[in-house]
Formats: C-alpha cells, structure tokens, sequence
C-alpha cells in the first residue's frame, strides 16, 4: 500500500523529480517549496515520511528536525542537501534524522532510502541524543565537498552514535588520522580520552608493551610496571595506526582482546577489561598482506567492521580549491597575510598528481605563505614550487632488477641506521631470518595452493620441519587457494 511522502525543497526541478519518481512507487506525494508549509502538514498529522532539503527560503530544514521529532517522535525524516559538509551530515544524524543525502543524489538510491525508511522496523526507543555539535563552518574537521568526501561524512555520521570498529585505509597523507579523530569529537566517546599509536614507528619487539602495558620485571629493561595504550583509551577511543605493520604475535594478542573484551599485561595475570573503540588505519593493502601470510585473516574480519576508504587527492580534485584556501587561512593563524591563488595557478594545482595527498599541499601552501610577497600567488610560482617539491615528494622508488641479496642489505642498512648509533636490540639475528622465512614459506605455499608436501618438496624442507616452521611463524594455510 502507497504511503503519503511529504517533500519540500524550495527547487521545482527537485520536486518534480522527487514527484514523479516517487508516485511510480505508489505514493503519495505533497510538495512544498518552503519549511513552513511542510511545518503545517506535519503538525496536521499528515504523511508518513519526510523528505526535505537543508536551505530553504524561510527556514533551515535542519532546524525543523527537532520540531517534527518532538510532536511526532515516529515520523522518519530524510534530509537532503548540497551543503554537504561533515557537519550538515553529523547534525542531521544528531537531531534524529533518519538519514542523509547530499545532491546531486542518484534516484535510485533516493528510491531505495524511501523504502528503507518507510520498512524498517521503529526501534524501540529513540537513538541516544548526542550533545549538539557547537562547532562553526570555519572550523570544519574535514575540508572538501567532492562526491567521494560527501560520501565518507554520511558514513561518519551514522556512526557517531556507534561503537563500531572502523578501518580507515587511504595513501599516505589523504587525512585518515583526521578521519579517525572527527569520528572521536563527534561521537558519543568524545568527553573520553583520544589514543593514537602508530605501529610502523614503534620498534615491534616493544608493541605489545606499547599496547598493553608490562609488569615490572617482564623483560629485561622492564624496570617499573607500565600503563599501554589499551589502558590509556579506557573509555575513549584507541587509533590504531598502520595496523598493516603490526608483527604477527601483537596480532594474535589483539584478536583475543577484541574477541574476549579483555587482556593481560606483558607478564601480567589478571585480565583487565576493555572499554574502548577502535579505529585502525593503513596505507597498505591488508589483503595482500594476508596472502603473504603476514595479517591474520581473522583480525583483519574484526577490524574491518566498517571500511572506510579515502581516496587519493589527484581522484577528487574538486577539493583541491578548498584545501587550499583552508590552508591559505590557517597561516594567517601565525601572523602571516591572508593569501589566495589565480585560476591558472588553481588549475595547476589540479594538474599535478599529488603523491604526498593533503600533506603535500598543506606544506606546499604554507610554504606559499610564508615565502612569497605577493598576495595573490600565479603560475610562475606554482611551477616553480613544484619542479622543487617533485623529488622529495616522491615516494622513495625501489631499484629495479635488483636482487634479493641487495634488497636485503638495503633494509638491513636502513635498519641499523634507524637505531641510535647504528646498533639495533639484541637478537637480530632469529628476527631477521624470520623477516625472510616468513615471505618465503608463504609464497611457497600460495604456489602449492596450500599443499605443504609439495610447498616441502619445493623448498627442499622434510615435511616436519616445514610443520613446526608454518606453527613458530603463525602462517596461515589456506587449502586450495588460488
Ligand atoms: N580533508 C581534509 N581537510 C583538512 N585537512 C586535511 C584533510 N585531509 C588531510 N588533512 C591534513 O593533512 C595532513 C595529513 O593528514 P593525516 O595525518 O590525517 O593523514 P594520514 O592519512 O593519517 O597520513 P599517514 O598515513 O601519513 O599517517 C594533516 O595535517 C591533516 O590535518
């Protein structure tokens, strides 16, 4: 049976659209160009879903939400909006909107919504209100209105009231920290304490310290007991940054926590339990990772309740006008004058690949800030700027046709580099090895399709030992695997 959908949007063409789309369904349809006309309906008992837009010649649509929400609690409402920034999507969610489009929308998915909202179930009670969000549009989390953005700020904003687990992935620099934080400051966890660790910079004999803490006496060095990161989070929630490089037996450990709710110190006996949410992140594909045997399968199952995925910078160019006037602003925050750019120097901008993401600009900008007197920054510049930046900017390349011997002493030299005075912890010799079982016996087996007699017979291993080393690595087997 046709329901009655009350619409308003001070844009005829929408209407129509909306109109005609929706009566083909079976319904209803009143439409109405303005707040106060859809404000009547409503308080007259009529219709049984909302749609309406943000701006409106009269009054915000956002504004009316909590009206239409007080004198008919059961009405779902869906907003729509070409003012789509983090904040019209949190605080449409916030006020109890049902859900969130931002325009140009695609009918079918308009279409599907409609179903959605006019089937599902009315929870029980209302969702929890969250405290409203006080933040201005200056001071935007998130800059950038691009298709793809708009898409990750309706994500966020239906997870806000959640404790989901979130995995953040995107290159380098396209803001995933960021993306990580805003769903702490905007969420139910925000009077609770942000944690971030990043795996890739912590040595990986002392993550699982990091992360969970140790008892005096639990390793050699370990001389005073010590909170992790887990502890520190308590209550708030725990960012858990290049989860890509985390070492296996961290894996293992952090699997049980998210599985069982709690977890031991290092050297620790009494489990403690575990009140936060994670958010993890890499810039890594973690399915190749766990082809080569080096991510659990399982965790990454846990982790990756809802994947969120930031695209590169050079995919949604839309944004780069933006971030550069946020940025251009953000400097004159330290006392320099407030700059902008020509259009040849924007388009430019657009040009270039950006393989550094929002950092690379954001350095770039304010470089252009602070360096050049001129207010308005032109071509000459921007050229100039990036012949400069481009090969620090790159990612370091690998050597090609070089071999497995001078891979590994290219690491190697950078391992030992990487530690004060060239000396790294004891025991290099095991872990190094390991370093290179693992790949080895992995592919070997990926090659096998998981046979570990042929995968024996290829390395030249008895089978046994090849055994004990998949069990001491903690690789998985995957039978049949392509
Ligand atoms: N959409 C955005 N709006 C405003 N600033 C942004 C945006 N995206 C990224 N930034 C800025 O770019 C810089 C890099 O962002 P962030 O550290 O979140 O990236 P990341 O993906 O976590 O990087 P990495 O993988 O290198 O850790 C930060 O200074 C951040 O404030």
């Amino acid at each position: 049976m046709g329901a009655t959908i009350l619409v308003a949007d001070d844009d005829r063409a929408i209407r129509t659209v909306l109109t005609q789309a929706l009566a083909r369904l079976g319904h209803e349809v009143r439409s109405a160009g303005n707040a106060a006309t859809l404000w009547r309906w409503v308080s007259e008992g009529q219709g049984d879903l909302v749609i309406t837009d943000v701006v409106m010649p009269d009054e915000n649509g956002l504004d009316l939400i909590p009206r239409i929400k007080r004198t008919r609690p059961d009405l779902r409402i869906i907003v729509m909006s070409a003012q789509n920034t983090l904040l019209t999507a949190v605080k449409a969610a916030e006020r109890g909107a049902f859900d969130y489009l931002p325009k140009p929308f695609d009918l079918k998915e308009l279409v599907a919504m409609v179903q959605k909202a006019l089937s599902s179930p009315r929870p029980p009670v209302e969702p929890v209100p969250l405290p409203p969000v006080e933040a201005e549009e200056e001071t935007l989390p998130l800059i950038g209105r691009s298709p793809a953005m708009q898409e990750i700020y309706r994500v966020l904003a239906r997870l806000m009231g959640t404790d989901l687990t979130v995995m953040v992935t995107g290159e380098s620099g396209t803001g995933k920290e960021l993306v990580a934080r805003a769903l702490h400051d905007y969420g139910k966890r925000r009077e609770g304490p942000f944690v971030a660790i990043n795996m890739a910079a912590i040595p990986r004999e002392l993550i699982e310290s990091e992360l969970f803490g140790h008892e005096k006496g639990a390793f050699t060095g370990a001389t005073m007991r010590s909170t992790g990161r887990f502890e520190q989070a308590q209550g708030g929630t725990l960012f858990l940054d290049e989860i890509g490089d985390m070492p296996l037996e961290a894996q293992t450990r952090l699997l049980r926590v998210l599985q069982e709710g709690e977890y031991t110190t290092v050297g620790g006996r009494t489990p403690i339990k575990t009140d936060v949410r994670i958010v993890a992140a890499t810039h890594r594909d973690l399915r190749t990772l766990i082809r080569q045997g080096l991510f659990r399968e399982d965790l990454f199952y846990r982790l990756n309740v809802v994947p969120i995925r930031i695209p590169p910078l050079r995919e949604r160019t839309e944004d780069i006008q933006a971030l550069v006037r946020h940025f251009f602003h953000l400097a004159t925050h330290q006392g320099l004058p407030l700059k902008s750019m020509d259009n040849a120097a924007m388009e430019r901008m657009k040009r270039h690949r950006w393989p550094g993401n929002v950092r690379e600009l954001e350095n770039m900008v304010r470089r252009l800030a602070a360096l050049y007197a001129q207010e308005v920054i032109g071509l000459d510049v921007i050229e100039q700027e990036l012949a400069e930046a481009a090969p620090a900017s790159q990612p370091a390349e690998e050597p090609v046709n070089e071999g497995l011997g001078a891979a590994v002493e290219r690491h190697l030299k950078e391992y030992f580099a990487a530690h004060k005075d060239g000396v790294p912890a004891a025991g290099l010799y095991d872990r190094v090895l390991r370093e290179v079982e693992r790949p080895l016996l992995s592919l070997s087996l990926l090659a096998t399709k998981g046979n570990q007699i042929k995968a024996a017979h290829l390395l030249g291993l008895n089978r046994n030992t090849l055994r004990k080393k998949i069990r001491e690595l903690d690789i998985q087997v995957v039978r049949g695997l392509k």
